[in-house]
C-alpha cells in the first residue's frame, strides 16, 4: 500500500474513532454539521471547481431533499429511507428541468440565473400551507439502520460520516476517469472539448445533476438529524454560504469541501462567542469576520486553503505518479483508413459573412488521402476562420464541407470529430493543471464509453488502461515519452503544441488538421516540429496545414492553398506559389 492509501485509511480510521472516545458531545455535533456542509460543498466542487459553473443556489435542492422527506413522513407516515428515493426523483426532476432553462447560459448570466432559482424554491417553501410556511414542519422522524435507532449525536455520526467518506471516494473516483476529464474540460472553454468529441451540455447537465443530488442527500440528513425544517435553513443566503465555504476550502479539490466546511464551522462557534464580548450586543459580527477573511483568501490564497495545506503534505509524500499499470492493456479499436489517394475532404464554395465583412469568401479546395496540404496567408486573410468552417465550430453562410463522401456542414463539431477529422488550436487549448498523459488521453474520448456510474464503481479500470496504453503511444510517436507524468501547465509552447498534436491522433484521425503550429516557436521547436509532421506524412497521414510561416509550410506540403482578402488566390505546389507573382505581394505588399 503506498503512503496515500495508508493517509487515507489512517483518515478514515480516526473519523470512525471520534464518537468512540471520550470527546465532548459539542465536538460530535459540530462535526456532524461539518460532515452536512461538506456532502453539499462536494457538488459545488465538481460543479463550480472543476466544471467552472458557478452556483449561488445550492441550498435550495438542500431544501428540496429535506423538505420532501420531512412531509412524506410527517404528513403520510412514510419511511425516511423511501422519502430518500423520493427525494432524489424530486431534486433530479427539478434540477434538469433547471438545467435545460439556466445552463445554456454562460459569463455572469448563470449565476445570477442561479440566485433566481435559489430564491424562488426559497420562496415557495416558505409560502406553502403544507410544508408549514416559514414555520416549517416539526416532529420529523429520526432514522432507524438495520433495526439500530440513529437517535443521539454520536449514532447519527457513523451515517454522516459515512455517506460524506463515499461521497469524497465517489467524486475522487469521477474526476480521474473519462466523465472527470470531460468534465473538467468544460472549464476550459467548449470548444476544445467539442473538438475532442464530448457533449459539453450534456456534461454540464450531469455535474450539475450530481451537485444536486450530493444537495438532495445533506438535506434529507439534515432534516432527519435536526428534526425539524424551515426555510431559513435553505435560504439564498445558505447558498453563499455553501460557495463561500467552497471557495475558502479551495473550490478544485474535493477535500477543500471538508476542510472549508471545517473551517467556516468552528470560526463560526468561535467568533459567535468571542466576537460579543469584545464588541457587545448580539450584532452578527461573524458575517462581517467572514467577509474579511473571504477577501484575505481571495487575495493570498486564490486557490483556497486546502492546495496549501497539500502542497506542505506533498514535500512530506511520495509524488501523485500515476502507476503505469496499462503495459499489458489491449489496444483501442482504430477506424477504418481511407485508401491513399481517395477523396478525404471537399470544401465546395464556402462562404462566411460576419455581418457586412466577407472573411471567406466562396472558397474551394480538396484533400486526398495522404496529402499534406497547407492553407497560407497573410494575417486576416481568412484561414482560421476557413477552418473553423471545416471543423464546424462556425456556421457556414453558403456552401458544402464534405468529408469521406458525406455532407459534414451543419453538423457540431463534436460529430465531425466523431467522423475522423481532428484538429489543434492556434492558441494551445489545454488542461494545465492536468499530466500530459491525461491531457493526451482526453484524446480517446470518442474511443470509449464507461460514463458516470462506471467510474464511480471503478468498473472502467480496463478501459481506462487502453485509453493511457493509447495516449502513452501517440507521446512516443511523437517523442514525448519521457514528459507524460509533467503537468501540462508546466510545458513551454513547443512541447504544448506538440501534445496538442498527440491528443489529436489519440482520436485515430482519418485526417488533421493543424491551426498554426509553429506559430511563436523558436527554431529548435519548429525544425522538431517539422520532424514530427515529416514522420506523420511518412506514416501516411492526411493533414490539413494552417500556416502563417511560408518557409515552414514549403518543405512539408504537397499542394498549398493560398488565400488574400477571404478569397483564394491561388492553388498550386509549393514551387509554383513561391515563384507566384500575386503571392508575394499578397505577402510583401508589392510585385517583385
Ligand atoms: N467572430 C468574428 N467576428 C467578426 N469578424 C471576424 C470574426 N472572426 C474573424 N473575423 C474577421 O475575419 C477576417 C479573417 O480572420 P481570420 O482569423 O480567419 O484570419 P487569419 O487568416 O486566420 O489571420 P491570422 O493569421 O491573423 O489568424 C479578419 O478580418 C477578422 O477580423
Amino acid at each position: 500500500m503506498d503512503k496515500r492509501r495508508i493517509s487515507f485509511a489512517l483518515l478514515v480510521l480516526a473519523v470512525a474513532a471520534m464518537p468512540l472516545a471520550p470527546v465532548p458531545e459539542l465536538w460530535i455535533t459540530n462535526l456532524n454539521y461539518i460532515g452536512l456542509y461538506a456532502i453539499t460543498c462536494l457538488g459545488l466542487v465538481l460543479l463550480t471547481g472543476v466544471a467552472g459553473l458557478t452556483s449561488f443556489g445550492q441550498a435550495a435542492f438542500v431544501g428540496l431533499g429535506a423538505y420532501t422527506s420531512a412531509y412524506l413522513s410527517t404528513a403520510y407516515g412514510l419511511s425516511p429511507w423511501l422519502g430518500l428515493l423520493v427525494a432524489m426523483v424530486v431534486t433530479v426532476s427539478v434540477a434538469l428541468v433547471l438545467a435545460s432553462i439556466t445552463l445554456r447560459m454562460s459569463g455572469h448570466y448563470l449565476p445570477l440565473a442561479t440566485m433566481m432559482w435559489g430564491l424562488s424554491l426559497y420562496y415557495a417553501m416558505s409560502n406553502m400551507d403544507f410544508l408549514g410556511k416559514y414555520d416549517g414542519i416539526l416532529n420529523i422522524p429520526g432514522l432507524s439502520l438495520f433495526g439500530w435507532r440513529l437517535g443521539s449525536g454520536r449514532s447519527f455520526y457513523a451515517l454522516i460520516w459515512l455517506i460524506a467518506l463515499a461521497a469524497a471516494v465517489g467524486v475522487a473516483r469521477l474526476l480521474d476517469s473519462r466523465a472527470g476529464r470531460a468534465i473538467r474540460a468544460l472549464n476550459g472553454g467548449v470548444t476544445m472539448a467539442e473538438a475532442m468529441g464530448i457533449s459539453t451540455y450534456r456534461y454540464k447537465v450531469k455535474a450539475f445533476v450530481i451537485a444536486a443530488m450530493l444537495a438532495c442527500t445533506s438535506g434529507w440528513l439534515f432534516a432527519h438529524y435536526q428534526r425539524a425544517v424551515n426555510p431559513s435553513s435553505f435560504s439564498l443566503s445558505k447558498g453563499i454560504d455553501y460557495l463561500f465555504m467552497t471557495v475558502v476550502g479551495g473550490v478544485g479539490s474535493v477535500w477543500g469541501a471538508f476542510s472549508g466546511a471545517a473551517l467556516t464551522k468552528i470560526l463560526e462557534d468561535q467568533l459567535q462567542v468571542l466576537l460579543p464580548r469584545l464588541f457587545g450586543g448580539n450584532g452578527n459580527y461573524e458575517l462581517i469576520v467572514f467577509g474579511i477573511i473571504l477577501v484575505a483568501i481571495l487575495k493570498y490564497a486564490p486557490l483556497g486553503l486546502w492546495p496549501y495545506a497539500e502542497r506542505w503534505l506533498q514535500r512530506h509524500l511520495p509524488p501523485d505518479r500515476r502507476h503505469r499499470d496499462w503495459g499489458s492493456a489491449t489496444a483501442l479499436e482504430t477506424r477504418s483508413k481511407p485508401t491513399p489517394g481517395e477523396l478525404l475532404l471537399d470544401v465546395r464554395s464556402v462562404r462566411k459573412q460576419f455581418g457586412g465583412l466577407v472573411a471567406v469568401n466562396d472558397v474551394s479546395f480538396s484533400i486526398r488521402a495522404g496529402e499534406i496540404i497547407g492553407l497560407l496567408g497573410p494575417n486576416g486573410a481568412g484561414k482560421s476562420t476557413t477552418f473553423n468552417l471545416i471543423t464546424g465550430v462556425l456556421p457556414l453562410s453558403s456552401g458544402d464541407v464534405m468529408f469521406r463522401g458525406a455532407k459534414v456542414s451543419g453538423q457540431p463539431s463534436r460529430e465531425i470529430a466523431r467522423r475522423g477529422m481532428s484538429r489543434t488550436f492556434q492558441h494551445v487549448k489545454m488542461l494545465p493543471e492536468m499530466t500530459v498523459l491525461e491531457n493526451v488521453a482526453l484524446g480517446g474520448y470518442t474511443r470509449s464509453h464507461a460514463g458516470v456510474m462506471q467510474a464511480v464503481l471503478r468498473l472502467d479500470r480496463e478501459e481506462e488502461r487502453r485509453l493511457f496504453l493509447e495516449a502513452e503511444r501517440q507521446l512516443e510517436r511523437i517523442g514525448m515519452k519521457d514528459q507524460i507524468h509533467e503537468l501540462a501547465g508546466n510545458l513551454a509552447l513547443g512541447p504544448a503544441r506538440l501534445m496538442e498534436i498527440a491528443r489529436a491522433l489519440c482520436t485515430d484521425p482519418a485526417l488533421l488538421l493543424l491551426d498554426e503550429p509553429a506559430a511563436g516557436l523558436r527554431h529548435k521547436e519548429k525544425q522538431a516540429l517539422g520532424q514530427v509532421l515529416r514522420q506523420l506524412k511518412a506514416e501516411g497521414m492526411s493533414i490539413l496545414l494552417v500556416e502563417h510561416d511560408m518557409e515552414f509550410v514549403m518543405s512539408l506540403t504537397d499542394r498549398i492553398v493560398v488565400m488574400e482578402f477571404g478569397t483564394k488566390l491561388i492553388e498550386g505546389t509549393p514551387a509554383e506559389v513561391q515563384a507566384s507573382p500575386a503571392v508575394r505581394a499578397a505577402y510583401l505588399g508589392t510585385e517583385h
